[in-house]
């Protein structure tokens, strides 16, 4: 739930203290007791009030010269740089009972980034005057004035960088607003491309380069400089009316928002006269609440809107709130947004089934999921019902764990009337006694033989025919499932069928400045380039489906690979076994379209898995809630980036993903490349780049860009009735880059884990 504040400006403060019934309380304590009265968990008040200003102005800006006292006010200055200091009745608060519910806004008529440098400097004295005051207060958190001058970003960003520093503990929140109408496009996607906005002549004198910086790139350029420190928060700014739809708002979901400044001045009033939001910041909070941000409302008590007085905003907020899609789902038992509470952008590390043996708790927590057992259930029924010859049937579930799939498969032979048997195999030792218990208890050996080994190297009685499995991983072939069924598929019968038959990994470059701190948290280099289990939350997935400028980019969520079980190409020792892994070695060149600018934090993973003819398994975000609504068994995988790439709007993303093994182990490496399109004319050598074609197996590689043939990537499913995500290309983007077009690399990533370095997963 978020919490609710109301702002109290100096005026309120002002008129507070002039009533005569405030008997113990001083002006703030009446208003935070006025404000839990009225619904609210905290009050937002100015640190400051206008005395502090009046002397921060004589001594900081006035010019002196002009002054008659010019000496004592310049002695007086110095004083003051020295030692910095408040007079009592320069501050609105003073005692800690005060500061307790209170979040202090830090004084916003102070120039951390004029272009005067004197000015600047006095500003970054009285800024860290300001939070040490408040720190010294115990406020929790403390809100800073937004940046102006998007020229001076930087010496901003700098002197919180030094307060950062400085004051221990307090969060400090940049106010800024949510965007700049000058600075993005009304319409569905995004700001002007490099390309399709002609660059401002500099003849007839044009704009300069900085006024173009939206207002997220001015955070960006802040939180950056501050390097990324968790104290580092957001208070953003919903003054400027929303555009209806914006996918350059989505940005702010990766951020860290920790309040929200909501002015009466940005509701209308509905047709009862009721404070209402537009669509666009209906659509806009519906989304953000996820984050849980404090709600400062400001302004309410003006009576701006002639129904519902000053109840009314926090009520219409609760109201979105409640009407919240990513709220309503984690409010909802079963979902696995409700599974995952708590679990929300926390990194785990990939299981090793092969190389560890499962605790008893962690089955138990797998067999929770309804949706996993109910597809495999449904996959083998089908299997049976479809099997073409008459008579016995034989069934292997390899890595049987503590049985759930021997149930299964044993209720699905129930099902489909069809005489068969069942081999389980197991490797835990401590799985394989729930397994001899539920055997003698359960299922008899008439129905189930049990067999304790490794599947690679263990001996069956006979070849079997359905051989089932479930060793996948979030991204499929991460868990190993394609090395542990190479060493099974020798007791499968040559027309013999493999359950789950394929499966598919997928990735997308995401954002998400959570994401990126936790994996530095540990100082561990390593845990940099280690993929992590992650229910993913407060991230934006900066890739569209959109062509591109050049017309070749994939969809937003691309296929790296897939594997097929059983392998039909193999070649094999006697023993039935692979020579080496290398058919299990894969790679995938990858280009997505960054509409947005945005920084590149790292990548989803996704698999999909084909069990049997159109049942499946899917954590594909576009594809789950078809193919397996509610499966709880797996989160997403991060894969993360040692640096943030920044990358620009309108740009183009190529990621290079291997799978690599050796004897021991098989690992990930990755690295990635930005272009972004320019006209031709600006370009005075040919412009190299790999081909773009996503997963074309026929892509071309290494040509010259001009002209590219892309590929139109129609993501089809035998999962799906009908091909999905279709990318559509705009036709001028039809079959080559556009006319006039070309990509000039701006930056790349290191090669991630090379040789497996930091994280590999045991053979
Ligand atoms: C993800 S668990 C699935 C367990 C169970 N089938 C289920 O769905 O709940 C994978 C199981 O396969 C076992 N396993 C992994 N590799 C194996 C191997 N090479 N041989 C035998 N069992 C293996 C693990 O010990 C674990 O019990």
């Amino acid at each position: 739930m978020p919490a609710f504040s109301s702002h109290y400006a100096l005026e309120d403060i002002v008129e507070l203290s002039q009533r005569d019934d405030l008997g113990e309380d001083t002006p703030v304590l009446r208003a935070t007791s006025d404000a839990r009265t009225a619904g609210y968990d905290a009050v937002c008040v100015p640190l400051t009030n206008e005395k502090w200003k009046a002397r921060w102005t004589e001594l900081c800006i006035l010019d002196p010269e002009e002054s008659p006292d010019k000496l004592v006010i310049e002695q007086r200055a110095e004083a003051w740089r020295s030692k910095p200091a408040f007079f009592r009745d320069e501050v609105t608060i003073s005692r800690l009972e005060e500061a307790e519910n209170l979040i202090p806004l830090i004084s916003d008529w102070l120039e951390l980034d004029t272009s005067d440098d004197w000015v600047r400097h006095d500003a970054e004295i009285a800024l860290q005057q300001e939070l040490a005051f408040a720190s010294y207060l115990n406020a929790q958190c403390a809100i800073l004035p937004p940046p102006s001058n998007r020229t001076q970003v930087g010496s901003y960003a700098r002197a919180i960088n030094a307060c950062l520093a400085s004051i221990p503990y307090m969060e400090l929140s940049v106010r800024i607003p949510i965007y700049d109408p000058a600075t993005v496009l009304p319409g569905p996607s995004r700001s002007p491309s490099p390309v399709e906005s002609a660059p401002p002549s500099s003849a007839t004198g044009g704009t300069p380069p900085e006024s173009n910086m939206t207002t997220w790139e001015m955070w960006d350029t802040i939180r950056t400089i501050c390097g990324y420190n968790p104290r580092l928060t957001l208070a953003l700014d919903l003054t400027p009316p929303l555009p209806l739809s914006s996918s350059v708002l989505d940005q702010w979901l990766a951020e860290p928002v920790r309040h929200i400044w909501l002015p009466a001045s940005a509701f209308i009033a509905n047709a009862k006269g009721y404070p209402v939001l537009t669509k666009g910041s209906q659509s806009f909070i519906r989304d953000i609440v996820k984050l849980q941000p404090n709600i400062i409302l400001s302004g309410t008590r003006a009576k701006k809107h002639t129904r519902g007085g000053e109840p009314a905003y926090a009520q219409y907020v609760r109201h979105l709130e409640k009407t919240s899609p990513a709220v309503k789902a984690a409010q909802t038992a079963g979902t696995v947004e409700n599974f995952a509470l708590g679990y929300q952008d926390y990194l785990q590390a990939p299981l090793q089934p092969l190389m560890d043996n499962l605790q008893s708790i962690t089955y138990q927590t797998f067999e929770q999921d309804p949706v996993k057992y109910r597809n495999y259930e449904e996959a083998i029924f089908f299997a049976l019902s479809e099997w073409p010859t008459p008579g016995k049937v034989t069934l292997c579930v390899a890595g049987a764990g503590r049985g759930p799939l021997v149930a299964r498969a044993l209720k699905a032979i129930e099902r489909s009337k069809r005489e068969a048997f069942v081999y389980a195999v197991e490797k835990n030792p401590n799985a394989y006694v729930t397994l001899q218990e539920r055997h003698r208890e359960e299922w008899g050996d008439a129905k189930v033989k049990l067999l304790f080994g490794d599947m690679r190297t263990l001996e069956v009685p006979e070849k079997v025919d359905i051989l089932i499995s479930e060793l996948l991983g979030s991204f499929g072939d991460n868990e190993l499932s394609p090395e542990c069924l190479d060493g099974a598929s020798r007791f499968l019968k040559p027309d013999g069928i493999s359950i789950p038959s394929s499966y598919t990994a997928y990735i997308a470059p995401l954002s998400s400045s959570k994401l990126y701190n936790e994996t530095r948290a540990t100082k561990d280099p390593k845990s940099l380039e280690t993929p992590y289990v992650v229910m993913l939350h407060a991230i934006n997935i900066l890739s569209d489906n959109g062509g591109g400028i050049s017309g070749t980019c994939g969809p937003q969520i691309q296929e790296c690979w897939d594997f097929e079980h059983p392998r039909k190409d193999a070649a094999l020792t006697e023993q039935g076994l692979p020579l080496t892994n290398s058919h299990n070695t894969r790679s995938a060149k990858l280009t997505f379209h960054i509409p947005n600018a945005g920084v590149l934090h790292g990548f989803a993973g996704y698999f999909e898995a084909v069990l049997y003819g159109h049942v499946g398994l899917s954590i594909h975000p576009d594809r789950m809630a078809q193919i397996s609504k509610d499966m709880l068994s797996w989160f997403p995988l991060f894969i993360p980036l040692k640096d943030p790439l920044y990358l620009p709007a309108d740009s183009e993303l190529t990621v290079s993903l291997w799978r690599l093994t050796d004897v021991r182990k098989v690992w990930y490496e990755w690295y990635a490349e930005a272009f972004l399109p320019v006209p031709s004319s600006s370009v005075h050598s040919p412009i190299w780049r790999d081909t773009l074609s996503p997963m074309s197996p026929s892509a071309e590689h290494g040509s010259f860009l001009s002209p590219v043939v892309s590929t139109p990537t129609f993501v089809s499913s035998p999962l799906l009735d009908v091909p999905q995500l279709t990318l559509e290309l705009p036709p001028q983007h039809s079959d080559k880059t556009r006319e006039g077009v070309s990509l000039v690399k701006i930056s790349q990533t290191a090669l991630h884990n090379p040789g497996g370095q930091s994280s590999w997963i045991g053979l």
